[in-house]
């Protein structure tokens, strides 16, 4: 039986008041480190041509977060007699970042590359995006999904799982009964509120976006001018001032809102495998790939566990949680499409 439960969160609220509150709080330098530029766009800017500095620090990030391709093989020897298990970020990760996030789509390759891992080893799609978003952006039924950063898991029936009263009962997308786990549900009215008050609130920001996530919602800056993130993030402060449940994080060119539970991709990670009945394995080998900082929980905890590995996707030198690093979205899937060509030799 699953023993999961969820505690809210102690976060020290600042006093209200102050319209610096956003410079003063580390927001703003939050946000404006919050997205490296792609390798394509680097490229195009000329920053590959880095300096001999650059250059050695980028080394040294590689040689403590090597390449998942260079050290194929160590894993895959690594894997022998267990079980893997693969867990995967959407943005950044599947499909590569865009300007506008309705037009973030999985390429046909990508996708088969993960329908192929899929036939080997159970895959789980774990995203910042509402569950159905993703699932519609994936497109395969044949992988889990958890949406809202872990918050809303959809999984299988299976007996054992069928005891634990945090589970409800529901169908999935081909009408399949289903078990959701939903550690936030008592937030939904409250994010569809804070939904509705934030796209009323920035609306005169021009290039703000706010979208609904079910359980969490994000307010993006990506497309919106420098000189007003100062105006966008005190609207979102101002906001969250009058909804002390819930807390905001950052991610990449987003202020991501969400409920003061401790619940998280490192949470829902756990979560999946446990239902998958590696509890207490020693035969399992997770494998999480993704981008954010939303995915450092989800690295913490396989360090945590000594167990399975964290491949951070970065094509600048970033500090992490994870144990290996891949350039970009290509460098995923060719790493994906590896580890399923690699199975399909040793069945044959
Ligand atoms: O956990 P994820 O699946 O990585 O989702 C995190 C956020 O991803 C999306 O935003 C990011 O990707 C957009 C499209 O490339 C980009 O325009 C945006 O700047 C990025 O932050 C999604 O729209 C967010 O709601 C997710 O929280």
């Amino acid at each position: 039986m699953l023993s999961f439960s969820t505690s809210v969160l102690m976060i020290p609220r600042k006093k209200p008041g102050r319209l610096d509150d956003v410079r003063s709080n580390g927001w703003l330098d939050a946000m404006k480190s919050s997205s490296p530029p792609s390798k394509k766009v680097q490229k195009e800017a000329g920053v590959e041509d880095f300096s001999d500095d650059a250059k050695c620090g980028y080394s040294s990030w590689m040689f403590k977060y090597p390449s998942a391709l260079n050290s194929f093989q160590q894993i895959v020897n690594h894997a022998k007699n267990k079980k893997i298990v693969i867990f995967l970020d959407y943005d950044g990760t599947l499909s590569p970042i865009v300007d506008d996030p309705d037009r973030a789509f999985i390429s046909a390759e990508m996708r088969s590359a993960v329908r192929d891992v899929a036939k080997h080893f159970p895959t789980a799609i774990i995203s910042g995006r509402s569950r159905d978003k993703v699932y519609q952006l994936v497109g395969l039924t044949e992988l889990y999904y958890a949406g809202s950063h872990g918050m809303d898991i959809m999984l299988p029936i299976r007996n054992e799982l069928c005891t634990n009263d945090s589970l409800i009962k529901s169908t999935d997308q081909q009408g399949k009964e289903v078990n959701l786990f939903q550690p936030a549900r008592e937030f939904l009215p409250m994010i569809d509120e804070v939904f509705r008050t934030l796209v009323n609130k920035t609306k005169e920001v021009i290039g703000a976006k706010v979208e609904n996530h079910k359980f969490c919602a994000s307010v993006h800056y990506r497309n919106v001018d420098e000189n007003s993130w100062p105006i966008l993030a005190q609207c979102v402060h101002d906001v969250l001032k009058e909804y002390p449940r819930l807390r905001q994080t950052h991610g990449r060119k987003v202020l991501e809102v969400r409920p003061v539970i401790d619940w998280d991709k490192g949470k829902a990670v756990e979560f999946f495998l446990e239902s998958l009945g590696f509890r207490n394995s020693h035969d399992v080998l997770p494998i999480y790939i993704g981008d954010d900082r939303t995915d450092e929980d989800a690295f913490k905890v396989l360090r945590g566990r000594y167990q399975g590995y964290g491949i951070l996707v970065s094509a600048i030198p970033k500090e992490s949680n994870a144990i290996f690093s891949l350039g970009d979205t290509s460098e995923v899937k060719e790493f994906l499409g590896s580890l399923a060509k690699t199975m399909e030799n040793q069945e044959m």
